[in-house]
């Protein structure tokens, strides 16, 4: 049995505009996905995945393309569940050349799905490192996230950023540009994660991005923006001492960048109510800052916020489930069991 784990991420700035060759900067956080894997004699993949909101389900099919499940759940659900394991699976089989390879593999995962912290990314890349591992055939980080990336660009229907997944691979703070992928220093940000107990669609949100900025063009210039807002971000992190508390008036400049990071994202249609109740209670609470992460449409946001005010008032919210203080993960995808 290989075993591997890799973290979700928030996105401090970006999301969206990366899928158009904006710059974005993710970071991991200390919440992970554990991806079991054990090769097995036929090309049978057998997946428990428990958290999945299916109430956890078991499926055993055959490598075999047009050979599909058979399970009493509609298969388009599980089709739509199944989308990023099933992805992984491809990329280990066709890295390590065994188009035959079958698995067991068990899923588990303390991400909440489809809420912006990047559990599909997580999946992704603790799957492939896993699966390539028991095949004998590890991959480096690099290709790795590249490996990743290309699953989550298949799921998404060709609309997909190497953020969420070389973050995940890497840990840390990171910077995406088109292929463009490198990690970065960053201080000690004082997070703060926002959940509504939903999700949002990543693909559809995405979609709905693109179309928007087709129709109109101070859609585009809106995408162009946040590109702008970003750059500016990271000059402000790259100034500041690597892995120390900020000083105040740093966070209050990050802060003002996430506000207006959220106010874009939610001009081009990605926010939810839910989500702007959680970050008006943040900014009421005293936050620098506070934006949805991820896709949207539901699911979380990220507040600046070195006090317990933010995660207080959080908890107190309409409509947010849980608050909670999320600290950086400096380690990307590891080995728990070799
Ligand atoms: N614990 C899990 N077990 C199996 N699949 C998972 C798990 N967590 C996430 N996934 C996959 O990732 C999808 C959610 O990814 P996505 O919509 O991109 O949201 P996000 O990446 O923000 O969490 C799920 O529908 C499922 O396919
Ligand atoms: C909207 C997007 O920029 C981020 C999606 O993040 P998440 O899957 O919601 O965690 C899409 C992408 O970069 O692939
Ligand atoms: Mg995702």
């Amino acid at each position: 049995m290989t075993v591997c784990e890799a973290p979700g991420k928030v996105y401090l700035f970006g999301e969206h505009a990366v899928v158009y060759g904006e710059p974005a900067v993710p970071a991991a956080i200390e919440r992970r996905a554990t991806v079991s894997v054990e090769p097995r004699d036929d090309d049978h993949v057998r997946v428990e995945a428990e958290d999945l909101s299916l109430d956890g389900f078991t499926v055993e099919y055959s490598g075999g393309t047009g050979d599909r499940p058979d399970v009493d759940v509609p298969t388009p659900l599980v089709e739509a569940a199944m989308g990023y394991v099933d992805a992984a699976v491809e990329q280990a089989r066709d890295a390590a050349d065994a188009p035959d390879a079958g698995f067991d593999i068990a899923v588990e995962s303390d991400i909440p799905l489809g809420a912006g912290l990047g559990s599909s990314a997580a999946v992704v890349v603790a799957g492939i490192d896993a699966a390539t591992r028991a095949l004998g055939e590890p991959l480096d980080r690099r290709e790795l996230a590249e490996r990743a990336y290309r699953a989550e660009y298949e799921v998404q229907d060709g609309q997909a950023s190497r953020a969420d997944t070389f973050c995940s691979a890497t840990g840390g703070a990171v910077r995406v540009e088109g292929d463009d992928c490198e990690p970065i220093e960053a201080p000690n940000l004082p997070l703060v994660v926002g959940f509504d107990g939903g999700a949002g669609d990543t693909g559809e949100l995405v979609a709905g991005v693109g179309a928007l900025r087709e129709e109109y063009g101070f859609a585009a210039d809106a995408v162009e923006s946040i590109g702008d807002l970003v750059r500016t971000g990271e000059a402000l992190l790259a100034d500041a001492a690597p892995g120390e508390e900020p000083p105040a008036a740093l966070l209050a400049e990050l802060g003002e960048l996430m506000d207006f990071n959220h106010g874009l994202l939610s001009a081009l249609g990605v926010s939810a109510r839910s989500l702007d109740a959680m970050v008006w209670a943040a900014r009421d609470a005293g936050a620098h800052g506070a934006k949805l992460t991820g896709a949207g449409g539901g699911g979380c946001i990220v507040a600046l916020d070195a006090s317990d005010a933010t995660e207080t008032a959080l908890s107190f919210t309409q409509g947010c489930e849980e608050a909670f203080r999320a600290e950086l993960a400096t380690e990307g995808v590891r080995v728990v069991e070799p």
